[in-house]
């Protein structure tokens, strides 16, 4: 012995050898076995995190027996006959308690078998005079409350707590910051950790109150090897935030003192009961609720708020009988189902006759609320993933309860659990026994199998009413002695999308920000606009008065509000108008602007507001700069009411001095928008002066794009063919640009760069850009000046290029193709539809509508017909957020849909009329394309809602078709450009 202490990680396998060695001592004065072997039958193993093993011992040797001399002695023995792992132990005073802890630690150093038979010592003593200096292995250790809370003072040994006898081999560091700090050395005790989650604890926490002490008497999570056959149910191994029962703490006839006077909130919220006030001594682990939610999760269906019809079935099913194996509680976070789960556990195992249960006066109750029932057990779905783990629950599943009627199983998130275990699960579910019960718990069910649900007894927990909640923060304000403007609390409950939990956790911040709990504190920790300021922004947006909106908005904006909360509350509240809700509970303030909005043409005026907002809001979220386009957007709510939704409406540009060519290459968004000022082209402004301004602005916008095109080829080729004819900037956040050629084959090749140019509008402009490209009609081509807006478009297309993508125009300088731009050779539509594929990818745009989006739009060959795909991937947003290229393949596949119908007269309308409605025949989807006939020569296209895979299809007619964005519904479609 090198008088060193030497402790190591003992392997599992090297514990069981010495488990098998502490079978094999012999009772020194017979030589025989069978002194220990009763002793160490009852041994329970058990690891803490790190990789310690402890062995406890049932609690089967009661006062008047002599077991911890005998232990020590057996091990003292078992050293001496060639142990090769020194022994220090920690035993209680065996004169004074039947529980003792002998500890068994890996050590080089001899000696101290002795001191451990002086078993009369207290374990202060021991604790303190002994292992402070000398480092010696073995000890004796009264293991007291305090010990147990890690909490202790050495020298108050308090025999009343001791709770099981122990033989742990641990690692050398534990054991020595044990010695020296008791009070951290609870885990390598294998003491009790934060418990704040369990029943116990959570129970224990409402009783007290808060301010007193709870009762835990769970051991720590990481236990994962335990002796299946020694824990009751046999199955603690398998736990996570299991109860590790402390057979002493019965000792105390806890019993008799009722945790649950009654059932009902209003007691448990004044915290009046305690069976632990007056047992303090019996308070192993004390802890405080960490937050509201835990110290008033509820313990009865009484406190369950809005679930009533969950509480009452379950309750009749207990009082009935009808118990079945399997019950799966889903619903939305925070609206109890973990709680119910507890409570329905217990009160299927409550002996009271009375119908209410869970009592929390029986026995039974009693045991499961302080933690100590042993027959019920939540389980960490993950954990629950290996597969000999679920075999090993069912398994013990079938061993009959320990004390209760039911054992019951709880396992929360259970959507995590593997296809595996769950066909284990489910294979062996109709075998289970009459008293298992499990109870599955997720927010996701249709993340579960369709077997697991349909073998199940589904509870739906839904939203909890507003009032419901509201009621629940009152009472806790009460119990809790916060000061509250009701109000306040109904725009928290309001607030929280039916989550009580996360309603009490707003309570709990704002209870520690001001002495009173009131709107004004509300609004600044949520950063949210008040009603009253909302409608005022609204009522200016919808108005009108740019100043004053400018004006509000950054006075907003400036007192901390989050834009895209901005958005989402004046989105809500224009819904909430829109959709007539003003309930009874509604606020005055709201109750005037529904009062306010009442009109067809309002309520037309607040759609549009919608859409926009809409529109912004994902806009925003890519947006570094926020607040400069929350304040665009709102600025354009009031340029698309009803009275001004038509081509008319479209904005134009101007530059506050267009030959300054301010429209400069800055391209800061920011420096962009102070130039321009978004008007309404109403016939009022259409001026000659006006228009002259615009022609000018469009042509500073063109020659700036245009000079930072290349090749120069294009360049020259879009100083001659090309003219910026319109910018519009009524969508939010994107620059809609109208480019005009006189000619198709111009057109095909404008259209095979449209991103380069629509990445040097995109550069001058400062913001997205989508491009649509027209054939114009000009009475002299040459003449540029004299090129007008044509009464019809004869083809179109529509790309769009998202600022800030990849494609800028440096990176997009070269073509994405080598087509000559001035060769005028038109591309056949093999090469358009190659060109296509290869392109959709790189360009589509971050801000689509609904994820809908028209990629491509070609000429077929004769420059008469469309080829347009269309790329409507159901998962676009996903794949877009991630810059992903949507899919192209099938264009690749040459799927083509004939689109003979284009120009067959509507046989229900005039001859010679288009169809309103035109299908598109497609090979295999079962989806519609429609068109519907905006003008004389004009359609515009909408595509439904279709699969996720691109539709590619071609006029084989000359047709005059716009393509543009097209939004699942087709009241959506934006096909206006065109339209004469
Ligand atoms: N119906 C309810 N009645 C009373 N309190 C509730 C209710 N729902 C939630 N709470 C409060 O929220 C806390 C969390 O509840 P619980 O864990 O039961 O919700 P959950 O639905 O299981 O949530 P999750 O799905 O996130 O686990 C509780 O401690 C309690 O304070
Ligand atoms: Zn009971």
């Amino acid at each position: 012995m090198d008088g060193r202490r030497h402790s190591v990680d003992i392997p599992i396998s090297r514990a069981l050898v010495a488990l098998r060695r502490v079978r094999s001592l012999r009772d020194p004065s017979t030589n025989s076995l069978s002194k220990f072997s009763p002793l160490v039958d009852n041994l329970n193993w058990e690891t803490n995190s790190n990789n310690g093993i402890t062995l406890g011992f049932e609690n089967k040797y009661k006062e008047g027996t002599d077991t911890g001399i005998d232990v020590a002695e057996a091990i003292y023995n078992s050293r001496r006959s060639s142990y090769s792992h020194e022994i220090s132990g920690y035993i209680g005073d065996v004169g004074s308690g039947p529980f003792r802890n002998v500890r068994i630690e890996d050590s080089n150093r001899g000696q101290t078998g002795e001191d451990m038979l002086r078993g009369n010592k207290s374990m202060s003593e021991r604790y303190c005079s002994n292992y402070r200096d000398t480092g010696l292995e073995l000890a004796y250790v009264m293991p007291s409350s305090d010990y147990q809370e890690g909490a202790g003072s050495c020298n108050e040994p308090n025999e009343g707590s001791t709770q099981e006898n122990k033989i742990d081999y641990n690692e050398s560091n534990r054991a020595r910051n044990f010695r020296k700090h008791p009070r951290s050395s609870k885990a390598a005790a294998g003491d009790v950790l934060s418990r704040v989650g369990s029943p116990c604890l959570s129970m224990g926490d409402a009783l007290l109150g808060g301010s007193s002490r709870a009762t835990s008497l769970y051991e720590n999570d990481d236990a994962d090897i335990l002796d299946s056959g020694q824990c009751g149910c046999g199955i603690t191994r398998y736990w996570s935030r299991t109860p590790r029962f402390r057979e002493s703490s019965l000792r105390f006839g806890i019993e008799e003192r009722p945790l649950l006077a009654g059932s009902g909130s209003d007691a448990l919220l004044s915290g009046k009961r305690s069976c632990n006030h007056a047992h303090n001594e019996v308070i192993l682990y004390s802890e405080s609720p960490r937050s509201l939610s835990q110290k008033f999760r509820p313990k009865s269906f009484d406190e369950l708020m809005g679930q009533n019809v969950v509480s009452k079935s379950l309750l009749t099913a207990i009082a009935t009988g009808r118990i079945t194996s399997f019950y799966l509680f889903h619903g939305p976070r925070g609206t109890g189902k973990t709680s119910a789960s507890r409570i329905f556990a217990a009160a299927l195992n409550c002996l009271s006759p009375e119908i209410e249960k869970p009592c929390g006066l029986c026995q039974e109750c009693v045991s499961f609320f302080c933690g100590r029932s042993r027959d019920v057990k939540e389980v960490d779905a993950l954990k629950l993933n290996k597969a000999q783990r679920i075999r090993a629950i069912i398994r013990n599943a079938e061993n009959s309860p320990v004390s209760s009627r039911f054992k019951v199983f709880i396992v929360d998130e259970c959507h995590l659990l593997q296809e595996d275990t769950w066909a284990s699960f489910l294979n062996n579910l109709e075998g289970l026994s009459r008293h298992v019960v499990f109870i599955m718990i997720t927010p996701d069910l249709h993340k579960l199998p369709r077997s697991a649900v349909s073998r199940s007894q589904r509870y739906h927990f839904p939203n909890i009413k507003e009032v419901d909640i509201t009621r629940r923060l009152e009472k806790i304000c009460v119990a809790e002695g916060f000061d509250f403007d009701q109000e306040a609390l109904e725009f928290i409950s309001a607030k929280s999308n039916g989550s009580l939990r996360d309603a009490e956790m707003m309570l709990e911040q704002l209870s520690m920000i001001g002495k009173k709990i009131t709107m004004s504190l509300v609004y600044e920790l949520m950063g949210v606009v008040s009603d009253d300021e909302l409608l005022d922004l609204l009522h200016l947006a919808l108005s009108s008065d740019t100043p004053e909106t400018v004006k509000r908005a950054r006075e907003l904006m400036r007192s901390r509000i989050d834009p895209l909360q901005l958005i989402s509350q004046l989105a809500n509240l224009i819904m909430d108008i829109l959709a007539g809700k003003c309930q009874e509970e509604t606020s005055e303030v709201k109750r005037r602007i529904f009062r306010k909005y009442t009109s067809e043409a309002e309520m037309q005026q607040l759609s549009h507001a919608l859409k926009i907002l809409s529109e912004t809001e994902k806009q925003l979220r890519m947006s570094k700069n926020q607040t400069t386009w929350l304040t665009v957007a709102l600025l354009q709510l009031s340029s698309v009411g009803p009275s001004l939704d038509s081509g008319e409406s479209r904005l134009c540009m101007k530059a506050a001095d267009p030959k300054d060519g301010d429209f400069c290459s800055t391209s800061s968004t920011s420096e962009s928008l102070k130039h321009l000022v978004a008007c309404s082209c109403d016939s009022n402004e259409s001026t000659k002066m006006a228009m002259q301004n615009k022609q000018q602005t469009l042509e500073s916008i063109w020659r700036r794009a245009v000079g930072m095109c290349e090749p120069s080829s294009l360049k020259n080729f879009l100083q001659k063919r090309g003219k910026l004819v319109s910018v519009d900037l009524k969508q939010a956040g994107v620059a809609v640009a109208e480019l005009g050629f006189h000619r198709p084959k111009y057109i095909s090749k404008a259209e095979k760069s449209w991103k380069v140019i629509a990445g040097a509008l995109q550069h001058v402009l400062g913001r997205n850009v989508e491009i649509r490209i027209h054939l114009m009609v000009s009475s002299s081509p040459k003449d540029k000046t004299k090129w007008k807006r044509p009464s019809f478009s004869l083809f179109g297309c529509s790309r769009r290029m998202c600022y800030g993508s990849k494609s800028t125009p440096e990176c997009v300088s070269e073509p994405s193709d080598n087509s000559d731009f001035t060769s005028g050779k038109a591309a056949s539509r093999d090469k358009h539809i190659e060109t296509c594929s290869s392109d959709c990818g790189s360009h589509v745009s971050h801000t689509c509508c609904n994820g809908k989006e028209i990629i491509r739009a070609i000429r077929n060959r004769d420059g008469n017909a469309l080829s347009i795909a269309v790329t409507t991937p159901n998962r676009f947003t996903d794949e877009m957020s991630k810059g992903h290229q949507s899919k192209c393949d099938h264009l690749r596949d040459g799927i083509n849909y004939g689109c003979q119908d284009l120009t067959a007269p509507d046989p229900e309308k005039q001859p010679g009329c288009f169809p309103r409605t035109v299908k598109l025949r497609k090979s295999n989807a079962s989806e519609m394309i429609f068109l519907e006939k905006h003008a004389e020569n004009s359609l515009s296209m909408s595509v439904p809602c279709t699969k996720s895979s691109d539709i590619y299809f071609h006029a084989s007619d000359p047709v005059i078709v716009s393509c543009s964005r097209s939004d699942i519904s087709r009241n959506c479609c934006r096909n206006d450009v065109l339209a004469s």
